[in-house]
């Protein structure tokens, strides 16, 4: 299930209808802010915010320049786009820097959040970045806490500051500063201990802490999947020790997107960070524009260009592409985009982000699996460098001596063969493609093209 699909679908029928139509009325603008005010309430968005949010939308929409413009429709969706992004904060918040370092962090929130996992993501996060952060062990009440944040530490490579349970977190925490700013740490953060609820002592035992340390960041960590119970912790803590920003966790697993939409509205602090899987690296800095047009399902392509820039080597991606061009493209060019691809991550993920296919309902059923993934790069690893450079050598002996070492079958193999032949096929005519569209510019665009499986 993509994120925000409930809220993402809802709103896409409602767009389809205004975007049909060549003139708006007034009334078309209040029948698609009716069912905006419904997708979003349905969504498990803060009442209030919805009505405010509606509100604000409808007084722009039914502005002149909108009804008498020649495209009404989209004129309405962009009014949506920049006012989801609004909701959510406008631009991206970063996390803060001390001018003198260490930057002391203060991680809090409830149990079974996700705190000590993200705790470990940050530090993460942060080396990816070249800084040096220091990981506290401050949770001295949860037994296995101290040990989780170790083993996080270790995954990371990351110096953990642990003082065993024995000692208060208020000394550890103190202590943990003076050891980051002996040792050169420029980022201190202190896992703190959670609870079942917001009660006294937790709260108590943070503003000690806080009064301690003085920290930049007090980042509250919450459970996007509990929609309005995680804007109410969030109220709950920002009134009792005030935050400066909070943490989405599970953001991948929220198909409804209430706690996304509604907690910088109910706080007025922004979200910071959304966690978007188990995994040490799927944290990701939050983006209120992308985040709305992910939900508008014009797809996160700046969020997806960011991460192919990451992960794929830029010269020898223009080097392929020239070689696809020239018809050149062979089989070891292929197994190295296979490897690219693959370390984007889950190819489903990389398709959700993508303009018009994150509800494309066929695609929901088709499963990618990245297990076949692997089995096509075996295949073309079982190849000699020379089978590789010109697949035509490959007779039927040696078909069946790379299904062997590849542990495929020969139809598995000849699949592969044809499918890449078929591909070879299709990128010589590219050039020429690309040429008859230019002609024709202004046309559609490469409205039937398809990859080949
Ligand atoms: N899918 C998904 N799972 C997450 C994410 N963040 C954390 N988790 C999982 O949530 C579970 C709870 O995480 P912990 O870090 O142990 O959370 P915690 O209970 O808040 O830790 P304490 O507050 O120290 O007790 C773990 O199984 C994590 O892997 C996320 O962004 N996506």
């Amino acid at each position: 299930m993509a994120i925000f699909e409930g809220l993402s679908s809802r709103l896409q029928e409602t767009f389809q209808r205004l975007r049909g139509k060549g003139k708006l009325t007034e009334d078309d603008v209040k029948e698609a802010m009716r069912e905006v005010r419904l997708a979003l309430l349905e969504a498990d968005v803060n009442f209030k915010v919805v009505k405010q949010f509606v509100e604000k939308v409808r007084e722009r929409a039914i502005g002149q320049e909108v009804l008498k413009s020649l495209t009404p429709g989209q004129q309405v969706i962009k009014i949506v786009n920049d006012e989801l992004t609004e909701l959510m904060g406008g631009t991206q918040s970063r996390i803060a820097q001390a001018a003198k370092p260490p930057t002391v962090v203060m991680m809090v929130g409830l149990q079974g959040a996700g705190k000590t996992t993200t705790t470990g993501k940050l530090a993460n996060l942060l080396k990816k970045q070249n800084r040096y952060p220091l990981l506290v062990a401050g949770d001295i009440y949860r037994p296995a806490a101290i040990k989780q944040l170790q083993v996080l530490g270790e995954q990371v490579k990351t110096s953990v500051f642990s003082l065993g349970d024995q000692v208060s977190p208020v000394e550890i925490a103190k202590q943990a500063v003076e050891h980051a700013k002996m040792h050169g740490f420029d980022y201190v953060l202190i896992d703190t201990a959670g609870r079942l609820h917001v009660d006294e002592a937790l709260m108590d035992e943070l503003k000690q802490i806080r009064d301690a340390v003085q920290p930049e960041e007090i980042l509250l960590v919450v459970d996007a999947m509990t929609g309005q119970d995680a804007v109410n912790v969030a109220e709950n803590f920002h009134q009792q020790l005030g935050i400066t920003g909070t943490i989405l966790t599970k953001l991948d697993g929220d198909t409804r997107g209430g706690a996304a939409l509604s907690i910088r509205a109910v706080t007025g602090t922004p979200v910071k960070f959304a966690g978007m899987g188990e995994k040490l690296d799927a944290l990701e800095p939050f983006h209120p524009d992308r985040m709305a047009s992910r939900i508008l399902g014009m797809g996160d392509v700046l969020s997806l260009i960011e991460k192919a820039q990451e992960t794929i080597d830029q010269e020898k991606a223009q080097e392929a592409s020239k070689r696809m061009m020239s018809g050149e493209f062979s089989l070891e060019d292929f197994l190295e985009q296979m490897q690219q691809l693959k370390k984007m991550g889950p190819l489903q993920d990389i398709l959700g982000m993508l303009p018009g296919l994150g509800n494309n309902k066929a695609l929901k059923n088709v499963n990618i699996d990245d297990k076949q993934i692997g089995r096509v790069e075996a295949i073309i690893r079982s190849m000699t460098p020379k089978e590789r450079l010109d697949p035509k050598v490959m007779n039927a002996s040696r078909r069946r001596r790379i299904a062997a070492g590849s542990g495929t079958t020969v139809q598995d193999v000849n699949r592969l063969l044809n499918q890449f032949a078929e591909m070879q096929r299709m990128m010589k005519q590219l050039p020429g493609l690309a040429k008859r569209m230019n002609k024709k510019k202004g046309k559609k665009g490469l409205g039937g093209f398809k990859l080949p499986f």
